[in-house]
């Protein structure tokens, strides 16, 4: 997939950092081995008494504080650090479809415009719009949420265009005609002014057309209410005039049921995965919070430049960003920017056997969710093997679903959109994955949404290999951060 010779990423351990963690290491483990010294022999003096007993418990925490510190420590010998060559890959054509999952759940908690930035971002990412399908999962089945989807969509198709032509890097409106956006007088030029002007009348437009739906918001589709059963709805949003240059966008509201559990973030994603798989069917993904925005446009491009390579991609499960946050206090003495963990403890967990998948933020091979195991069983095998009852029992009854298993992806173009909604109505109903391993069974390899919420579990069975790794690059930025 390389275009020349030249390697499409690097990684080397980051010595710096590695140095000044490994003279850290040293010197606490003499100051620790030091204190417990002087707690043994301490303790060997006591003949009886309270003092024995105190002693004692001093020794036997001091040492269980020493043991979980050593655990700790393997994250820190080894820090990498990674570069991507997006500009190296082949052309256009050669990159992979990718389906971009947006989840939201509450119009009143999360802003429908901050989610609606998310997903315009998302569509507006540096990547062939015919590659690239957003979906949106609203566990809220707000009217307001999908009202608001049609719109941004019509939005999108405009400020997508002016972004490619005049290389805008903010992608997300909000940050960019606010102070956040960095590149917002990147040109003088008039025509660039004037495109700009016009966008952001748009995008005004866009923010009053929300806020006056807000108002008529409170039912759902249909007549029912918060919190009351309600069918799914799915949805493929198009412009009145079909907008070829425009990733494909589908809205989601799975069915509820109060009886049947819904499983939250994990139930969510777990009904992207079965929509999109008889719709684009895209061989991978990318998870989005509804408040995180893609800041770097060309992080799908990026992720690619590891997924593609071959030697690192059949033992490659995902490749994780860092997050990055606003509105959090410049002190931040509660450490809410997370900066030790996408700084120091990503980057060291990437020395073993890759970070931990942070819940967002993340590209993921559809086929390491769905259960291949690295290196050799593939899906498509697995989808072949004459043991049909098998196959159902993990995928479901659906036949266009264990079908989409072997088959390609499927471009934009090529969605016969009024034929699948049908089907991903069906697998968007609660009731289908019961009975079922789905969501249920740990991956072998290392995810698995599982019902109850999004769990990461490494195989401790498998031989070693790089599950996932992470990027430097501040790929999505999350507008808020509760609590
Ligand atoms: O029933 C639900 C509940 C939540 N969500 C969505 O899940 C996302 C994360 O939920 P949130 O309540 O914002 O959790 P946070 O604590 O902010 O999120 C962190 O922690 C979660 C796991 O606990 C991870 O899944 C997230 O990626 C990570 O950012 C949001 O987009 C929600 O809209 C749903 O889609 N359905
Ligand atoms: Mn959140």
């Amino acid at each position: 997939m390389a275009g020349g010779s030249e390697p499409l990423h690097t990684s080397h351990v980051d010595q710096p950092m590695a140095t000044i963690n490994r003279l850290l290491i040293l010197t606490h483990a003499a100051l620790t081995t030091a204190v417990l010294y002087y707690r043994a022999s301490g303790l060997a003096s006591q003949t009886a008494g309270w003092p024995l007993v105190s002693w004692s418990l001093l020794l036997a925490a001091e040492l269980l504080l020493a043991f979980l510190w050593t655990l700790r420590q393997a994250f820190k010998w080894r820090p990498v650090a990674r570069a991507a060559f997006p500009e190296r890959l082949q052309s256009e054509r050669h990159l992979p479809p990718v389906d971009v999952f947006v989840c939201t759940a509450d119009p009143e908690m999360e802003p429908t415009m901050e989610v609606m930035n998310t997903l315009i971002s998302a569509a507006c990412l540096d990547y062939p719009a015919e590659r690239l399908s957003v979906y949106l999962s609203d566990d809220g089945g707000s009217a307001l949420t999908l009202h608001a989807a049609r719109k941004a969509y019509a939005f999108a198709a405009p400020w997508r265009a002016f972004c490619r032509r005049f290389d805008v890097e903010t992608r997300c409106p909000e940050a960019y005609f606010s102070a956040v956006g960095s590149d917002r007088s990147a040109s003088a030029d008039e025509e660039f002014l004037e495109v700009q002007q016009r966008l952001k009348l748009m995008y005004e437009s866009l923010k009053e057309s929300v806020d006056n739906a807000k108002i008529m918001s409170k039912t759902t589709h249909g007549s029912t209410a918060k919190g009351q059963d309600r069918p799914s709805h799915i949805e493929v949003i198009q412009d009145a005039q079909e907008q070829e240059e425009m990733p494909l966008l589908v809205y989601v509201s799975r069915e509820k049921q109060n009886r049947i559990p819904h499983h939250y973030k994990a139930g969510a994603l777990n009904v992207l995965l079965r929509v999109s798989s008889v719709m684009s069917n895209s061989p991978y993904v990318l998870v989005l919070d509804c408040d995180m925005y893609c800041n770097n446009p060309t992080s799908a491009r990026q992720a690619m430049c590891f997924h593609l390579e071959p030697r690192l991609a059949p033992s490659l499960a995902f490749v994780q960003f860092p997050q990055r946050f606003h509105n959090i206090s410049k002190d931040d003495i509660y450490c809410a920017e997370l900066g030790f963990l996408f700084k120091r403890l990503w980057k060291g967990c990437d020395g073993l056997r890759g970070p931990i998948l942070s819940g967002t933020g993340f590209y993921i091979k559809r086929d390491a969710v769905y259960g291949a195991k690295p290196g050799n069983t593939t899906i498509e095998e697995l989808a072949s093997s004459d043991d049909i009852s098998k196959i159902k029992q993990l995928f479901g009854s659906s036949n266009e679903l264990i079908a989409s298993l072997r088959l390609r992806p499927n471009l934009r173009s090529n969605i016969e959109k009024h034929t699948v909604t049908s089907e991903a109505t069906i697998l968007a109903s609660c009731a289908y994955e019961l009975d079922t391993q789905w969501g249920e069974q740990a991956n072998r390899i290392l995810v698995r949404f599982s019902r109850r919420r999004l769990l990461h579990r490494v195989s401790p069975a498998l031989p070693r290999m790089d599950f996932g790794l992470l990027l430097p690059h501040k790929a999505c930025v999350s507008w808020q951060r509760a609590g």
